[in-house]
């Protein structure tokens, strides 16, 4: 079977540096300008004709500019130096038009600009979202979920800032640039020449101030990522903040990255500040070099009080479009920075590829539920410790299999096979005899129901939270699914019913309660395959026993894998598979298990005496009647 051998930045053994500030890795090959644009350009396909449009609309906004100025001059010279008021009205109303004309393509450019550029947001934040939704589970174990959040959200906007508000900048800055230097140009090339000297002045300039922003512009983006990183972590965990008094430790936490973001911030207002400033050095000495040329040319007869307002207005109209040429190289230097964080979740490689419509299966029939592992042996991407060994076994459908052993003896991982969220090194698992490589993953998983030992709720009604099980799912079914799984009772009595609002971490709802609520949105998945991953953990023995019953009713007729050390949950299964070290070390009924004396024997021997007694047990033993048997 194949393995994903070609791993990824983010699976290198070998991780990058950490910022020790920010905690995030520093990265060694920052990317380029261009390549950014490159990579993140073709998210406009579909908005191309607008940008066209807005390019259009950004030539006509300076050519109005352009013409504008022009008939200022020829007011200046014509109504205003000769006093004669009949010629003001024709230049007069021309201006008015010309003005009006700007105004509407002015308007209409901008909003196109601004529409493009959340129409982009909107694209590069779903693909980023959608991508890193196929990612293994090592990648959000390496990731931290607020910084995360942080590229979804600021990062993916710096981005935006470069491919679409950073190419319309640029054009009309390039459009209006090639207008006035072209009118200045026109009217005066000797003095509008002399006047281009600071061109490469500032080109030089505003080269130098790209290198140390885009440092400051990374580490602003990272301390962003880590502040978001903390506040969600302290929010996630406000129980164990507040049991264990590490408010203040909290705080510190999040001020040390705040007091990063300060400093970066202050750093980058700094160096962006000082860039305009010297511009606007540059550029009172540029008017006051054409004021005093211009006094020199007109003196001499070789120039009009009109042609030299005209010719300083372009000049004076040049400057803006020229800086913001240079402030858009600045900010594209600085978003470099959000694509490189960006590309660091694109570039991560799914550690599995969907065959998607090659499947060998009929792609709408449901399995039988055969669940085999074939020699399988497995180690996570990046670690060369072999976590699966040589690992068979089949379930035969309706089976009902415990899956225990040691703490790291790979139960969970095997569960993480099944479920195919990484393939095996070498060896098969197969679902109905046919590898589950070779069917596509929503097939695979429609099959197979995993309840996992946190219960997963979204943040929605318990009805939405059950119905998520069948999308077509209407209230009875719902209703009846929460009958089965014996949640119908306390629903009914919340004062919302099947209305109340539930979400992880803040739910009204007791474990076990949550617990009926996935087993009722598992009855309605009506999947052949169940795949129990510690049902019973968290939970004391009287709620365990609660959930059995149900339990029992939804391993009716299913192939039932359950992952457990709760042993009390062995005694009944058709065979017990335990693990150690990722091996199968035995396998066999409860019955024969504790007659071997082996690894299961002693497991069960020490979980029965957890408290220096048998209360455990003589509990265990009058428990069954009543409930722990699953047939
Ligand atoms: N993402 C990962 N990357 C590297 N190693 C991992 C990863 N996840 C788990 N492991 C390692 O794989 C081994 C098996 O872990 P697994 O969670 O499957 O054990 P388990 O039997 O389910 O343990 P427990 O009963 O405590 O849940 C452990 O040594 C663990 O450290």
């Amino acid at each position: 079977m194949r393995f994903h051998s070609s791993l990824k930045r983010s699976d290198r053994t070998e991780e990058p540096p950490e910022d020790p500030v920010t905690d995030v890795p520093i990265r060694t090959d920052p990317i380029s300008i261009l390549a950014s644009f490159r990579r993140f350009w073709p998210l406009t396909r579909g908005d191309r004709r607008w940008l066209i449009v807005i390019f259009l609309c950004a030539v006509l906004a300076a050519l109005a500019e352009t013409i504008t100025v022009l008939l200022f001059a020829k007011l200046t010279d014509t109504a205003l130096q000769s006093g004669d008021v009949s010629a003001f009205w024709k230049p007069a109303g021309q201006w008015l038009a010309v003005a009006v004309a700007g105004a509407v393509v002015g308007y209409l450019g901008s909003s196109l600009a601004v529409w493009t550029a959340e129409r982009f947001v909107l694209r590069l934040r779903a693909r980023v979202f959608g991508h890193l939704q196929t990612l293994p589970p090592h990648f959000f174990q390496r990731n931290r979920r607020g910084d995360l959040v942080e590229r979804l959200t600021g990062d993916v906007e710096a981005i935006e800032a470069l491919v679409v508000s950073g190419i319309v900048g640029a054009a009309s800055a390039l459009f209006g640039t090639i207008f006035y230097a072209g009118a200045a140009l026109l009217l005066r090339w000797d003095l509008a020449l002399a006047t281009f000297v600071m061109v490469p002045v500032l080109l030089v300039v505003t080269r130098g101030f790209a290198k140390p922003l885009r440092a400051v512009s990374r580490r602003g983006r990272a301390a962003d990522g880590a502040i978001t990183a903390v506040v969600e972590e302290t929010l996630v965990n406000v129980v164990m903040t507040q049991a264990y008094n590490r408010q203040k430790d909290e705080e510190d936490r999040l001020s040390s990255k705040a007091r990063l973001r300060l400093r970066t911030a202050v750093k980058a207002v700094r160096l962006t500040e000082f860039y305009e400033q010297f511009i606007e050095v540059l550029e009172t000495l540029c008017v006051l070099t054409i004021i005093g040329l211009g006094a020199w040319e007109i003196s001499a007869g070789r120039m009009t009080l009109g042609q030299l307002l005209a010719f300083a207005a372009f000049i004076g109209y040049l400057y803006p479009p020229i800086r913001s040429l240079g402030q858009l190289g600045l900010t594209a230097t600085a978003a470099t920075a959000g694509a490189e964080r960006l590309l660091e979740i694109l570039d991560a490689e799914p550690s599995v590829t969907d065959p998607g419509d090659s499947v060998p299966v009929p792609e709408r029939s449901r399995a039988l539920g055969e669940v085999e592992a074939r020699q399988v042996f497995f180690h996570y991407p990046g670690s060369s410790e072999m976590v699966l060994r040589d690992l068979s076994f089949t379930a035969s459908p309706g089976e009902l299999l415990v899956i225990t052993g040691p703490s790291g003896a790979g139960k969970s991982t095997l569960a993480a096979l099944l479920l195919r969220f990484y393939d095996p090194e070498t060896g098969t698992v197969l679902l109905d005899g046919v590898s589950v490589d070779r069917m596509s993953l929503p097939y695979l998983r429609r099959n197979i129901t995993l309840l996992p030992q946190d219960t997963l709720v979204l943040h929605d009604t318990i009805e939405e939270n059950i119905g998520c099980g069948r999308p077509d799912a209407s209230h009875d079914d719902v209703e009846r699914a929460a009958r089965a799984a014996d949640a119908h009772a306390f629903i009914e009595a919340l004062p919302e019913g099947y209305d109340t609002v539930i979400s992880t971490g803040t739910s009204r709802l007791s474990g076990g309660q949550l617990q009926r609520i996935a087993i009722a949105r598992a009855m309605l998945r009506d999947a052949p395959v169940l795949l129990l991953d510690e049902p019973t953990t968290g939970l004391d023995r009287l709620a365990a026993e609660r959930i059995l019953e149900p339990l029992r009713r939804l391993a009716r007729g299913r192939t039932t894998i359950v992952i457990t050390h709760d042993l009390a949950l062995a005694a009944d299964a058709d065979r017990i598979l335990v693990l150690d070290e990722g091996r199968l070390v035995e396998s066999g009924t409860h019955t024969q298990l504790l007659g071997r004396s082996g690894l299961y024997a002693t497991l069960f021997e020490r979980r029965s005496r957890p408290h220096n007694g048998t209360a455990y047990e003589s509990a265990y033993k009058s428990a069954r009647p009543s409930g722990i048997h699953w047939r």
